[in-house]
């Protein structure tokens, strides 16, 4: 389980472009949960991420995994638990390594030593098996250097790589935005299976609203540092882009915009 409790984030602090994004915010993601976070630009879903991954420093609170504050762990310690997807297919693989180099560094996260390319030729086989769950044949690119993937593959990669070694959370920051139409379903797809195949809690920031809909088995929407809805399961599997699209509305009018 993740809590997050009673966060403040102070941006600036001290200083005339001082902001309180959050005041004492709190939410409990609980095992399993698969939850969809939309809500405007500016309204802090970022930085929750952020918070989560300890990328940024908090002014008080607390971030519970298991009940432990992970916000005092070193970051390689966090990173056992946690794995990150970007918006940005470059930010999670390195494009001068091949496929095969790249899967030994994601299998060498969280380890006391450090990076180190490590490749160990018995794990290649575990490392195939695990890239032919996506089905796109990147288990026999294993000697292609990442940066001569299409931004899709890339994506793809990234995806098995944050999950490769035993994570609890995978975070997924707008991880299909920077994808064409076709190829971003494709990886949504891939998303839903991987957390599925591996039993994952995942948190997923999206700009798609049929993506929030369709996927996940949790829905938040967050405005001004805040959550201003909250559907569980059922409710959520009732729920309509167009419901959505009426809140961000009403939202929208009464900051009056
Ligand atoms: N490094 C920073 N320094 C100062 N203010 C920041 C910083 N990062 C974010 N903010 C402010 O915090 C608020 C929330 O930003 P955040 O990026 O978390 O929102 P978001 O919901 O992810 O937005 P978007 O949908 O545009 O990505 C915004 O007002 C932003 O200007």
């Amino acid at each position: 389980m993740l809590e997050l409790k009673n966060i403040t984030k102070i941006y600036n602090p001290g200083q005339v472009t001082e902001m309180c994004l959050f005041d004492k915010f709190n939410l409990t993601v609980g095992d399993g949960q698969f939850v969809s976070i939309v809500g405007s630009n500016g309204s802090g879903k970022t930085s929750m991420l952020n918070i989560i991954c300890g990328s940024i420093p908090i002014e008080g609170g607390e971030v519970l995994v298991g009940g432990k504050d992970i916000a005092k762990m070193k970051d390689f310690q966090r990173y056992r638990s946690i794995g990150r997807v970007y918006q940005n297919p470059s930010m999670g693989t390195c494009p001068n390594l091949t496929m095969l180099e790249n899967m030994s560094l994601a299998d060498n996260k969280g380890k006391t030593f450090g990076l180190s390319f490590g490749i160990n030729k018995a794990r290649e086989n575990f490392y195939k098996e695990q890239l032919s769950i996506l089905g796109l044949g990147l288990e026999n690119k294993m000697d292609v250097k990442v940066g001569a993937l299409s931004g899709g593959q890339r994506q793809a990669a990234a995806l098995i790589m944050s999950t490769l070694t035993p994570i609890e959370f995978l975070i997924l920051d707008e991880h299909t935005a920077a994808l064409d139409p076709k190829t971003a379903e494709i990886i949504m797809d891939l998303t839903a299976k991987v957390v599925k195949e591996k039993n994952l809690t995942a948190m997923m920031v999206t700009h798609n609203l049929r993506y929030a809909v369709e996927y996940g088995n949790r829905l938040v929407m967050m405005d001004k540092g805040g959550m201003v809805m909250d559907l569980m399961e059922e409710e959520k599997s009732k729920l309509k882009v167009q419901d959505i699209l009426d809140v961000f509305t009403s939202i929208s009018i009464e900051c009056g915009n």
